[in-house]
């Protein structure tokens, strides 16, 4: 490790330790010490000085990336933080290549295997930041640094809003569902026509039922509307929403809505 000896790196896991305001369990320590390698550790450490007054417990733990909870301090306010860690030994980052190659934003002929992880983290961060600037709903962006990326804590107590998958079975019980699907398509036009992005793995997983609002999370596969691949990502993502909202008696046509976005798009232009 460069630039830090073990005496150090003790201290900032000392350092770390104070952060933790709760005593968590034996399952949220083993995440900890799973997904907080050395590099990481620092990395957190660097972010935390400017940004975290207390790190939480466990929100997610996924294929790609932990989630964590942070008290955090943006702009001298108080903010509640999502603070998202990717795993930089992910099994996944093969699949993250075809998200890439295409962005002409990163030159991928010069990337190493673990910089992939690094990118993909500013990626994510990029593309919630010109989707936040246009208006569509998604966590404020608030920093990234190597893989770890804060962002605003959609939540409340440390609780992440549910998403609609978590509401499948009573969604009626907290929304309108007709309203719900007409404010996701508003969100998806703003986004693809506004902030010129196709969320690109857009389900009923990620989307959060935030104060009665659809919010958009996890934009780290988001694409540029000129990727070679867009228009199907966008029609996939359309036909997930269609599938789920069937189950609510709601008929919407994913091809007739591209289409319209499609044309939208061509008069934007
Ligand atoms: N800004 C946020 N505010 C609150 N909760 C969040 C936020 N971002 C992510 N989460 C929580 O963490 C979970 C995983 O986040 P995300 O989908 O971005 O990561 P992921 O790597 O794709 O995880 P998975 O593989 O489980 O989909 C979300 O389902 C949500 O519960
Ligand atoms: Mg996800």
């Amino acid at each position: 490790m460069k630039g830090f000896d073990d005496k150090e790196l003790k201290n900032i896991e000392r350092y770390l330790d104070k952060l933790r305001i709760k005593e968590r369990d034996q399952d949220d320590r083993k995440i900890f010490a799973e997904v907080l390698d050395k590099r990481t550790l620092i990395t957190l450490y660097k972010l935390s000085k400017k940004y975290i007054q207390a790190l939480g417990g466990v929100v997610s733990t996924g294929k790609e990336a932990n989630v964590f909870y942070a008290d955090g301090l943006v702009d001298g306010e108080e903010m509640p933080l999502a603070v998202k860690i990717y795993r930089i030994e992910t099994s996944e980052f093969h699949k993250m290549e075809d998200y890439l190659f295409g962005d002409k934003r990163f030159d991928m002929k010069k990337i190493s295997k673990k910089t992939i992880i690094y990118i993909w983290a500013e990626k994510e961060f990029r593309n919630l930041q010109k989707a936040y600037q246009e208006g569509v709903n998604v966590p404020r962006p608030v920093h990234y640094l190597k893989n770890i990326l804060l962002m605003e804590f959609l939540g409340e107590d440390e609780i992440p809003s549910p998403s609609l998958f978590d509401l499948r079975k009573n969604l009626a019980d907290f929304v309108n569902p007709k309203d719900l699907l007409e404010e996701i398509l508003e969100n998806v036009e703003r986004l693809v026509v506004s902030a010129e992005l196709v969320h690109a793995d857009l389900s009923e997983y990620n989307i959060l039922l935030h104060n009665g609002k659809p919010y958009f999370i996890d934009m780290g596969q988001a694409v540029l509307l000129d990727h070679p691949n867009s228009i199907s990502f966008l029609e996939r993502d359309l036909k997930n929403i269609s599938r789920f909202f069937e189950k609510f008696g709601l008929k919407f046509d994913a091809g007739e809505f591209l289409s319209e976005l499609m044309n939208k798009i061509e008069v934007e232009r």
